[in-house]
């Protein structure tokens, strides 16, 4: 009997298929669990009370980033220099105490492969195409660009994943967006992932996994890839993933992690056969032609109020929805921002290039092909840079972009995830405007009162430059 056409999707789910219940749900088999400190201490204290141990130790790999000082953490002896927040430090603790009790490879602060959990993850070829990846963290849909199925959960499944390496899941419905064309000139994929998250809305993927297709989606590189992916959960969606190629089988190929020689080719070929088939069918089909994006901004405090860099803020009448009118009142309250009023006459105090979303090298090389012979402006307080791992950072330190920052003014540090949220000391001061290439721009997010708008690094970086928010295409 001829088989279904099917989906990226309903392939890897088919294949990780333990049990189907009678009720439509299914008992999922988990290829790849990622661990942080935040979401993962109650986890391993639920195991220690009951006497279990980690299933699948081997396939569980513990990074510390959200807690973590992006400043030196050791002193000139390697004692870590303490953390002053308790509860920072408390996490940090148990997961170094955790990760070996429970037999777990811990990637501390003092090694250089430490970074954003979802940046080590592709880095280390630990997260693999056609896997299902999991972590207690919303933004694992990252690793959805290297064509896995990758979702977050929370802490009572970290338990349940920690000690049974499966989950009890409903499918989801399927969803293709599908950009087609040529990107302009200054558009990056964060571009793309703005532009999807203000044509779908903040809800417009729930209930979905997204498959992102077509020419300019194929055209991305992994680094892309990976930051249209990472965002996915801002659209609602379950999970978001780009069907592997070439360009990912080369990005993988090689990494300590993944497989080697004939256990190579026969991934491979399996990678390979994942792509949806012809005549597979989405529950839901929305078409974007690549040449309607423009470097964009959000405006608001949902990352669904996106508008060129070239447009004005809206005004809260231009949307027929009440509620929305409402939310975007209390949005350029929040904002301190007046309808009308030019994006690119917005003056920002902050820059932050960072975050799960934008600190792989190839965002670094783009902030710094603009910084290169240019220096932030003088209203511009606080301008840094978070590599998203320390291998990202030793690779933009021997291309030398570490000096074109420092340069321009910015400040280089540390490995994690630094200013994206305000859960260590990296926050933007109450009142101030950040262009952050991060992925959520909610109130309070960078810190109580901060105002996130974000960008793309080439944007972030032309904005340092401006002192305002500025459109990368016409940078003086
Ligand atoms: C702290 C963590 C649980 C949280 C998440 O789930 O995403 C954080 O990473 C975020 O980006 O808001
Ligand atoms: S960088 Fe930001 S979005 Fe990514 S995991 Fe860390 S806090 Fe979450």
């Amino acid at each position: 009997m001829a088989s279904r056409p099917r989906t990226l999707y309903e392939k890897i789910w088919d294949a990780h298929v333990v049990e189907r219940r009678d009720d439509g749900t299914c008992l999922i088999y988990i290829d790849r669990h990622l661990v942080h400190e935040v979401t993962s201490p109650q986890a391993f204290e639920a195991l220690r009370l009951t006497g279990r141990k980690v299933r699948r130790p081997d396939l569980t790999l513990a990074v510390p980033d959200h807690n973590l000082p992006t400043t030196a953490r050791r002193d000139a002896t390697g004692k870590r220099i303490p953390i002053a927040d308790v509860e920072s430090a408390q996490q940090l603790a148990a997961l170094e105490v955790n990760a070996p009790e429970f037999g777990i490879r811990l990637i501390g602060d003092a090694d250089v492969e430490q970074g954003i959990v979802h940046v080590v993850g592709p880095e280390q070829g630990f997260s693999l195409p056609g896997a299902t990846i999991v972590c207690g963290d919303s933004h694992t849909a990252c690793h959805g660009g290297l064509g896995a199925l990758a979702f977050g959960i929370g802490t009572s499944e970290v338990e349940h994943v920690l000690a049974t390496q499966t989950l009890l899941l409903a499918q989801a419905k399927t969803m293709e967006v599908r950009v087609e064309g040529q990107l302009g000139p200054g558009v990056s994929a964060k571009d793309v992932v703005l532009h999807i998250g203000g044509v779908l809305r903040a809800s417009g993927g729930s209930g979905y996994v997204i498959e992102y297709t077509g020419s300019a989606i194929r055209d991305l590189s992994i680094e892309g890839r990976l930051t249209v992916s990472n965002m996915a959960i801002e659209h609602g969606a379950r999970a978001g993933l780009i069907a592997p190629d070439d360009k990912t089988f080369a990005y993988v190929k090689g990494r300590p992690y993944a497989p080697k020689s004939a256990d190579w080719d026969k991934a491979v070929a399996w990678w390979r056969s994942l792509a949806s088939d012809p005549g597979a069918t989405y529950d839901k089909v929305v078409v974007i032609d690549a040449a309607d994006i423009v470097p964009s901004v959000t405006w608001g405090t949902s990352p669904e109020d996106v508008v060129p860099i070239t447009a004005t803020v809206p005004a809260p009448e231009d949307f027929a929805d009440p509620s929305k009118q409402d939310a975007a009142r209390k949005s350029l309250d929040y904002m301190g921002l007046t309808a009308g009023q030019k994006l690119t006459e917005v003056e920002i105090q902050n820059v932050f290039i960072g975050s799960c979303t934008n600190s792989r090298i190839e965002d670094l090389r783009a902030a710094a092909a603009v910084l290169k012979g240019r220096t932030k402006a003088a209203n511009v307080k606080w301008a840094i840079v978070v590599p998203g791992s320390g291998l990202v950072k030793q690779q933009a330190e021997a291309e030398g972009l570490d000096q074109i920052f420092l340069a321009a003014g910015f400040e280089w540090r540390e490995p994690g995830c630094s200013a994206c949220l305000g859960m260590n000391p990296d926050k933007v001061p109450p009142g101030e405007r950040c262009a952050s290439t991060s992925n959520r721009n909610f109130v309070g997010r960078q810190g109580p009162g901060a105002r996130t708008h974000l960008v793309s690094p080439a944007t972030a970086a032309a904005s340092a430059v401006a002192g305002k928010l500025a459109d990368v295409r016409t940078l003086a």
